[in-house]
């Protein structure tokens, strides 16, 4: 049944009777809500090239239900051959985007239960995969929720708010990451006013996050990416918060295309950029942001995509990279779930990673 709201849909869903992968179609979005289901590997596959999902922890989610659901349709009667079929199934699902860590991120958390589990008959196997895919999704709502309230604690009641493309629910299992402290701010009646960045060439600043921030009530007012400059010269940005795709180990953050120009802008006219990351999206084995491979897609998104006419003569060369880097200098925080890091990122990301290990120690004696 058709719901009211697009917050009430989730973003990512594994229907366990069926076996399929539900997701919201985010390229309808905001005329249509299309729900659609896959479950063939070139299905999901397109999906995430395709953004019908997309934002790094939800493409890391679908990714894990994916792999899953793919296992499930797995004939192989030994260990060894399911194993092998696992291997170039997650192979196959990794090669769908370049950028985002948390597809690699969820993947190899699920090719671990396959090695850790190795005594037990396929379909026991079966059931930890499963149960791994939904503690990620649920692991997703918890962590966004802890970096809205890091986030939260960064600004104040009616502060102005600049975000650019989409880290909100769209992109994550709820909350958002980006959006996170807004959803939060907005029930304790924080009152923002929030800018979001229309975000060419693909539109999901204008099509998602103000979509969604203003099916939640939230002040939002969309702005062309140009404008930027304009809102913070007014004085009228307290600060940005952006999502990102990959973030290095000295903080250099990859994030979507026009993050990095939102910094420069920010730096200019002393508005802090805080960078909202899960720890599943801060990669420390890439030293630095020339270390990140940054996705280069097809021309015609710049082209002709969204619009009814072509926008650019035939032929034009076109260069369409779909993430920058944005220098660790230009930020002034990185908010992840275990709190926020600040300058030198070397060593507050090695920090941020202990808390997290000690946390899960915790968590494990507690369970024994
Ligand atoms: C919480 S989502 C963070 C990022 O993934 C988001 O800001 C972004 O760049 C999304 O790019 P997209 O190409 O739409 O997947």
């Amino acid at each position: 049944m058709q719901k009211e709201n697009i917050m009430d849909y989730d973003t990512v869903a594994l229907d366990e009777e069926k076996n399929e992968l539900v997701i919201i179609d985010q390229t309808k979005l905001p005329g249509k809500i299309e729900i659609i289901r896959l479950k063939e590997a070139k299905e999901i596959w397109d999906a995430i090239y395709l953004l019908k999902v997309r934002g790094a922890p939800a493409i890391g989610v679908a990714a894990a239900y994916g792999i899953y659901i793919l296992a499930a349709e797995s004939s192989a009667d030994t260990y060894e051959a399911f194993y092998e079929e696992f291997k170039k199934k997650k192979e196959y699902l990794n090669s769908s985007r370049p950028t985002a860590v948390n597809l690699s991120w969820a993947l190899n958390r699920m090719e671990q239960v396959v090695l850790d589990k190795k005594e037990l008959p396929v379909a026991e196997i079966l059931a930890c995969l499963k149960e791994e895919a939904k503690e990620i999704q649920a692991e997703d709502i918890r962590v966004c929720k802890a970096i809205g309230e890091y986030g939260l604690s960064l600004v104040k009641p009616g502060d102005g708010i600049l975000t650019h493309c989409n880290a909100g629910q769209l992109a994550t299992s709820k909350y958002g990451t980006a959006t996170a402290p807004i959803y939060l701010g907005e029930e304790r009646g924080y009152h923002f006013r929030v800018f979001a960045d229309e975000t060419r060439p693909l539109l999901q600043g204008a099509r998602l996050t103000a979509f969604e921030l203003q099916s939640s009530g939230v002040d939002v007012t969309l702005i062309c990416d140009n404008m930027s400059s304009s809102v913070m010269q007014k004085g009228w940005v307290n600060a940005v918060f952006v999502g990102c795709d990959r973030v290095a180990a000295n903080g250099d953050t990859a994030n979507k295309i026009g993050t990095s120009v939102v910094a420069a802008v920010a730096d200019h006219y002393k508005v802090p950029v805080y960078i909202c990351a899960p720890t599943s999206t801060i990669d420390m084995d890439t030293k630095t942001g020339a270390d990140i491979k940054i996705e280069e897609r097809p021309a015609e998104e710049v082209t002709e995509m969204w619009y009814k006419e072509r926008m650019a003569p035939e032929g034009v060369k076109v260069y369409n990279p779909a993430f920058d880097v944005t220098d660790h200098e230009l930020i002034a925080g990185i908010v992840t779930e275990y709190g926020v890091a600040r300058a030198p990122y070397e060593t507050s990301l090695k920090e941020i990673f202990k808390k997290k290990e000690e946390d899960i120690r915790r968590k494990k004696n507690g369970r024994q």
